[in-house]
């Protein structure tokens, strides 16, 4: 069926119930992409701390099959120079439901798009999900950085990441700019004839189903708020819309009430009783409140673009993209993903951490049910952290800490399943 992906012979596909619940064999076929740059050096001690969870908890009756699926630089080698993205590794993600990525390259300037907007925009994959938490004995630049324990829900098929763009003194962009000005009356474009131009779209179904999925996490998660970030009040028909939207579906579907005449507005949790509040912070605003305090904000619901920029800063707080996960996800395939790249300077020297990646891998397990497994992992790495053998950057920042490759991390937290 595949051209260049091998199908193990053993192992069976997750599949999806009409009400999105996954029905997961005990040998399921979890699709792969390795990754560029430093995805040869993560990806593997990922999948080797993976089977060693799951073989402990488990005992064997269930295992992972892994199927290496293709996109990137490996592509271009297997399938041809210019195959970035073969069409089947997009189906293999679709059809065997659950998949796991390391991190793609993307050039700066010219070159190919990003392959990892395309994964996500190919298989509408809207969530961008990404948890924020302090792990114990990690070095961090803040004082209590165990008040951030944060949920991102970033919007991840709209906004000017989408990447609709024009450079600046090409046709596409002459043209885009007479229309503005000749048949829009626009006045304030500065330097007409050197622009390049973006195009920003985000749509009200768009926001709807982000912050719909953004609330229902803080009712099945009782968490006590969700923000809605957004630069509203500069880009007010796509940011600003992003946050009427939000409060508006707030209200219609979950039966929130304002609060003092809102925008602000609260509803109870049906399944705790405890109040939820949904609330707005102005994303520059935001960037510093998450600094000065972190406690006040839990789940975050916001753009394509500023989750980009909010993943990166939060997870500096609690000590770096080392350890940062994430997951791409419609109502039924979800892709795991570290939210660090490619790392070139580190590729292929058994150096960086791999804990962001073995993250998303624990994500992927909870995802799966496979909640024993996901917890080893988590304790694992709890127990290697406390133990002081770390990688270089948190060995850099830690007194007495031992520094470990990264393939020896993996190795620390197997010793630490015990
Ligand atoms: N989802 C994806 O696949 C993503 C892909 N990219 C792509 O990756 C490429 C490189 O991007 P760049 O901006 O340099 O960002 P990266 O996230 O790749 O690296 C930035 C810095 O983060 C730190 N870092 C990254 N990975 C790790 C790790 N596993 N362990 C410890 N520290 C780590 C390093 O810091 P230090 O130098 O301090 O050691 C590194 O120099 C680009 O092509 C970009 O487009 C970027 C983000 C996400
Ligand atoms: O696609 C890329 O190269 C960058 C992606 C990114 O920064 C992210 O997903 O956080
Ligand atoms: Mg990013």
């Amino acid at each position: 069926m595949f051209e260049h992906i091998q199908v193990p012979a053993e192992g069976a596909k997750i599949t999806v119930n009409p009400d999105f619940s996954l029905n997961v064999p005990d040998q399921p076929i979890i699709p792969y992409i390795e990754g560029d740059g430093t995805g040869v050096d993560i990806t593997p001690v990922m999948r080797k701390v993976v089977d060693a969870a799951v073989a402990k908890a488990y005992g064997g009756a269930r295992r992972i099959s892994w199927m290496e699926i293709f996109a990137g630089e490996k592509s271009t080698r297997i399938y041809g120079p210019d195959v970035w993205l073969p069409s089947e590794t997009l189906d293999a993600v679709k059809d065997y439901v659950v998949s796991i990525k390391g991190p793609l390259t993307t050039p700066v300037g010219g070159g190919i798009r990003s392959l990892n907007v395309a994964l996500r925009q190919e298989l509408d994959l809207y969530v961008c999900l990404r948890p924020v938490r302090y792990f114990a004995g990690v070095p961090s630049p803040l004082k209590e950085p165990h008040k951030t324990d944060m949920v991102i829900f970033r919007e991840n098929s709209e906004d000017i990441y989408a990447g609709i763009e024009w450079a600046a003194e090409s046709e596409g962009a002459r043209k885009i700019i007479d229309f503005l000005v000749k048949e829009m009356g626009v006045s304030k474009i500065r330097f007409p004839d050197s622009s390049g131009i973006g195009v920003k779209p985000v749509s009200r179904e768009g926001t709807e189903r982000l912050v719909r999925k953004a609330i229902q996490y803080a009712i099945d998660n009782d968490k006590p708020s969700v923000t809605l970030v957004h630069k509203g009040n500069i880009m007010k028909y796509t940011e600003g819309g992003f946050r009427d939207w939000g409060y508006a579906l707030a209200l219609k579907e979950f039966g929130a009430e304002l609060i003092d005449g809102g925008p602000w507005c609260k509803f109870k949790n049906p399944k705790t009783g405890r109040d939820i509040t949904i609330k707005d912070s102005i994303a520059d605003a935001f960037l510093q409140q998450i600094l000065l305090r972190p406690a006040e904000y839990s789940v975050i619901a916001t753009l394509n673009l500023n989750g980009d920029y909010i993943s990166d800063a939060l997870a500096a707080q609690v000590g770096g993209i080392g350890i940062a996960p994430g997951a791409n996800m419609s109502d039924s395939v979800a892709m795991f993903e570290a939210t660090h790249g490619t790392a070139p300077k580190y590729a292929g020297k058994d150096y960086v951490n791999p804990g962001s990646l073995i993250l998303s891998a624990e994500m992927m397990l909870r995802h799966m049910g496979w909640t024993e497994a996901a917890d080893l992992l988590i304790a694992s790495m709890e127990k290697a952290i406390t133990s002081k053998r770390v990688t270089y950057d948190f060995a850099r920042l830690m007194e007495g800490a031992t520094q470990v490759s990264c393939s020896g991390f993996g190795e620390v937290m197997i010793e630490c399943m015990g």
